[in-house]
């Protein structure tokens, strides 16, 4: 939105500020008004809300990300769709994910976070989801740091080894990590490295962990339970 907006609404907004109120407070005030969660700016200068869809490989996150899409009005983000996007585009950078992805490995951080910036500025969604991301510390970090800002909520989706691979085995997208030797190595990657994300956000109060067992179904009757708790 251009200055002129912003200073006849300043105009506007001055009959809400008390005459003494500080030029500092003022300031924070209007930048409240700003980014206000009504809607009523497009969502051009307001935040989205941002959860962040975790679980490991095989969890569901891809399914429950479908549904709460649909269902809440949220643009869907996944990392690791992107990335196979940009495989697919034959770049060369899409060659050196290859190789990572099918070693069960994480892609640099700079890629990834580039892809989802890009991304979200794409769809100027005012709720998204990130399915699949942040994967490691060094994710978490750099998302925070290139675009600046955190999750509101964490979503884990907690569903035993031997299910998840059970569901990767028979997954049938021709998809070169669902290999048992590959998934062996994601499961541990997953350990190793994603659930210390998870705990960071649990020390912080923004996980919410369901349990991922059961029908699809099933298991989106407590995820709708959770949104619909939501201010959103
Ligand atoms: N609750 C469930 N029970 C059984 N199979 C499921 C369930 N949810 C998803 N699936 C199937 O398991 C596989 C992995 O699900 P997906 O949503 O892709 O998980 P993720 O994105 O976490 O890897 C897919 O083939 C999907 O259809
Ligand atoms: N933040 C991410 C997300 C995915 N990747 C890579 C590594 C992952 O094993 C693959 C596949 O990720 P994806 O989220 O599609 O996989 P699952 O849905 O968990 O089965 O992509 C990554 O390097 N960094
Ligand atoms: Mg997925």
């Amino acid at each position: 939105s251009s200055s002129s907006t912003a200073a006849s609404s300043c105009q506007r907004l001055r009959h809400h500020l008390l005459p003494s109120e500080e030029p500092l407070a003022l300031n924070r005030r209007l930048a409240r008004l700003f980014t206000s969660q009504d809607g009523s700016d497009g969502g051009d200068t307001q935040k989205p809300f941002i959860a962040f869809v975790l679980g490991g490989p095989g969890s569901g996150k891809g399914t429950q990300c479908t549904k709460i899409a649909s269902d809440f009005g949220f643009a869907h983000l996944s990392a690791g769709d992107l990335l196979r996007h940009e495989i697919a585009s034959g770049s060369e950078k899409g060659e050196l994910i290859l190789d990572i992805i099918k070693e069960g490995r994480i892609v640099p951080s700079e890629i990834t976070v580039e892809l989802i910036r890009k991304a979200m500025e794409t769809k100027n969604a005012k709720r998204v989801l990130i399915d699949g991301f942040p994967r490691c510390e060094e994710n978490r970090i750099a998302f925070e740091k290139i675009v600046g800002t955190e999750p509101d909520i964490v979503i884990f989706f907690d569903c035993p080894e031997d299910e998840m691979v059970k569901r990767l085995l028979g997954r049938n997208q021709g998809r070169v990590d669902d290999n048992i030797e590959t998934i062996k190595k994601r499961l541990k990657v997953f350990e190793s490295l994603n659930l210390p994300v998870v705990d960071y956000y649990s020390s912080r109060g923004k996980v919410h962990k369901i349990n991922a067992t059961g029908t699809a179904d099933e298991i989106f009757e407590a995820v709708r339970r959770l949104f619909s708790s939501l201010r959103l």
